[in-house]
């Protein structure tokens, strides 16, 4: 495609404007602008595809940040079964990654992975495992390993109110409905229905392949999950910039990890660009995502070194204490505005990164030009997320959640140094260590969250008239709005 003779990359005509062309002169967030609507052909919210732009295998916009107190095993598998990415933290060792990756690589890309115990296990024991997922049920099995059979299936309520001692064979229902796998989904959720259940087991023969809910077979109908060139569901690792870079990046590689982060704080400094070097120096086909930057000049000295995807964001993260502590960083918006442009020009793409709080901040990092989102604090509330669940005494669940930059972060990640060492190094923390982050009683599952941003940015893109985040981009116009205009948005949960 050219323009006025300079070759521009596909989908980079027009780019978002402003308002009657009122670009403001400072730096902007996501709560200071909205989008007005245009002209639209686009019919329905199902017409728009969110494949994202990037080509890194995500059908979907959304990707987990690569936060211990969030991203894990179980984030990657269920983000990826709807078409996003989780990355897994730096801080994780190298053969812990290698082992939950071949774990996600071998999930069923449709089913969700079951929660099994023996019929001789205990209600505490399913009480325990059953908030580690969202589908509600633990299923009764007899056998070992991957062949198993189920015999029984429990739900919270069967728990409760009996002794936490009592055998699951005692509280079980038998002989449960099971599907067999590959119904059609429109059927399985009509069977459920039908049967007043909302999950039961899916079985190949008699063998227990995972779990099906209501819920999960109407979004396998509208989510394409993310998939590597084997049709297995998506893996990500981060890599930090510190020690042997190219030697972990290789054995991530060796791993089967799909896409490879190379993750700082201050990602335009020269240790993280010859970080970034020595991974697209033995990452071969594998996209290699880079940061953390806000500025072009930033952007372009990550691409030059072999980026294909430049993470934005300094110090919009919920547990972020950098712009408090250093006065560094830069409104998000304007950030990723400025790094997509130059990330454009050079035929590369930007994540934005950090400060995700609302659907509407996803759909408006695309308008600025974002290829895909980063999310974490929003989803450590969540079933999925990594950390244990607890309880604040009023019956009201919630996961502790930390920064990566926190005094409990750097105390972990750098557990090998001397007692020296660890506590210089705590000194510099940029993180809080402890956040609750509760979960949403009416959206308790990453899946719930997830179903809430992209309705809201397939219904954004029609309101722009346009069928794909390219085209979100290209069609966007921009207002900047008072504190009063946003809060006028809000939703009024009671009179006034
Ligand atoms: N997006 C954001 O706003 C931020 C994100 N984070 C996250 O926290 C985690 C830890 O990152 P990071 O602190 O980079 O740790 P890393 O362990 O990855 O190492 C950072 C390296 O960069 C050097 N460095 C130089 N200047 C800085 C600076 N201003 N801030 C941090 N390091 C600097 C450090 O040296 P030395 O320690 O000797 O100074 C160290 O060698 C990552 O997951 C990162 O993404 C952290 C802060 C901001
Ligand atoms: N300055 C710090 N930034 C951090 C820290 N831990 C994570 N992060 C950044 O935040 C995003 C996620 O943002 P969120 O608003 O969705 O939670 C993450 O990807 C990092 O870039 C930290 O300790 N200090
Ligand atoms: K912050």
């Amino acid at each position: 495609m050219r323009t006025g003779g300079r070759a521009v990359p596909c989908g980079t005509l027009g780019g978002m404007r402003f308002l009657n062309g009122q670009r403001p002169a400072t730096d902007l967030t996501y709560a200071d602008v909205f989008m007005v609507p245009g002209h639209s052909t686009v019919g329905s919210r199902l017409e728009v595809d969110l494949t994202t732009p990037d080509r890194v295998g995500t059908t979907i916009p959304v990707v987990v940040a690569n936060m211990t107190a969030i991203s894990g095993r179980r984030m990657a598998e269920t983000i990826a079964r709807r078409g996003g990415l989780a990355v897994l933290p730096q801080d994780i060792p190298v053969d812990v990654v290698a082992e939950v990756v071949s774990w996600v690589h071998a999930r069923h890309p449709v089913y969700d992975t079951a929660i099994t115990l023996a019929p001789s296990s205990t209600v505490g024991e399913a009480l325990s495992l059953m908030t580690k997922r969202a589908h509600g049920i633990v299923v009764v099995v007899e056998g070992r390993g991957e062949d198993v059979v189920p015999v029984g299936v429990v739900t919270d309520g069967a728990c409760r109110g009996v002794d936490r001692f009592s055998q699951l064979s005692q509280v079980m229902a038998e002989h449960p409905l099971t599907v067999p796998a590959g119904t059609d989904l429109p059927k399985v959720f009509d069977v459920l229905s039908g049967e007043r259940v909302s999950a039961a087991p899916v079985v190949e023969g008699d063998r227990l392949v995972g779990v099906v809910t209501r819920k999960g077979a109407l979004r396998s109908t509208l989510y394409t999950p993310a998939v590597n060139g084997e049709g297995q569901l998506l893996t990500s690792a981060a890599v930090g910039i510190n020690g042997d870079v190219a030697g972990k990046a290789t054995a991530l590689l060796a791993a089967g990890v799909d896409v490879l982060v190379v993750d700082t704080a201050h990602g335009h400094q020269e240790k993280a660009v010859e970080a970034v070097r020595a991974v697209r120096s033995v990452a071969g086909s594998v996209p290699v995502v880079a940061g953390n930057v806000v500025t072009a000049e930033g952007t372009r000295d990550l691409v030059e070194a072999g980026a294909d995807v430049v993470k934005v964001g300094v110090g919009p993260g919920a547990m972020c204490t950098t712009r408090m502590m250093t006065g560094v960083g830069r409104p998000q918006f304007s950030a990723v505005e400025e790094c997509a442009a130059e990330a454009r020009r050079l035929g590369k793409h930007v994540w934005a990164d950090g400060g995700v709080r609302h659907p509407r901040d996803v759909a408006l990092a695309l308008a600025a030009g974002a290829a895909n989102v980063m999310v974490g604090s929003w989803f450590a509330g969540t079933y999925e997320s990594a950390g244990d669940i607890h309880d604040d005494g009023s019956g009201r669940l919630y996961k502790e959640s930390f920064g990566m930059a926190s005094a409990r972060a750097v105390k972990a990640r750098t557990a090998q140094q001397s007692g020296f060492e660890r506590a210089r190094a705590g000194l510099f923390e940029e993180g809080i260590s402890s956040s609750r982050m509760y979960l949403d009683p009416a959206r308790p599952g990453v899946e719930d969250l997830v179903d809430g941003i992209v309705a809201g940015v397939r219904s954004s893109c029609t309101y722009a008239g346009a069928r794909t985040i390219d085209e979100l981009h290209e069609r966007a116009v921009l207002g900047v709005q008072s504190a009063a205009g946003y809060d006028e948005g809000r939703p009024l949960p009671t009179s006034w």
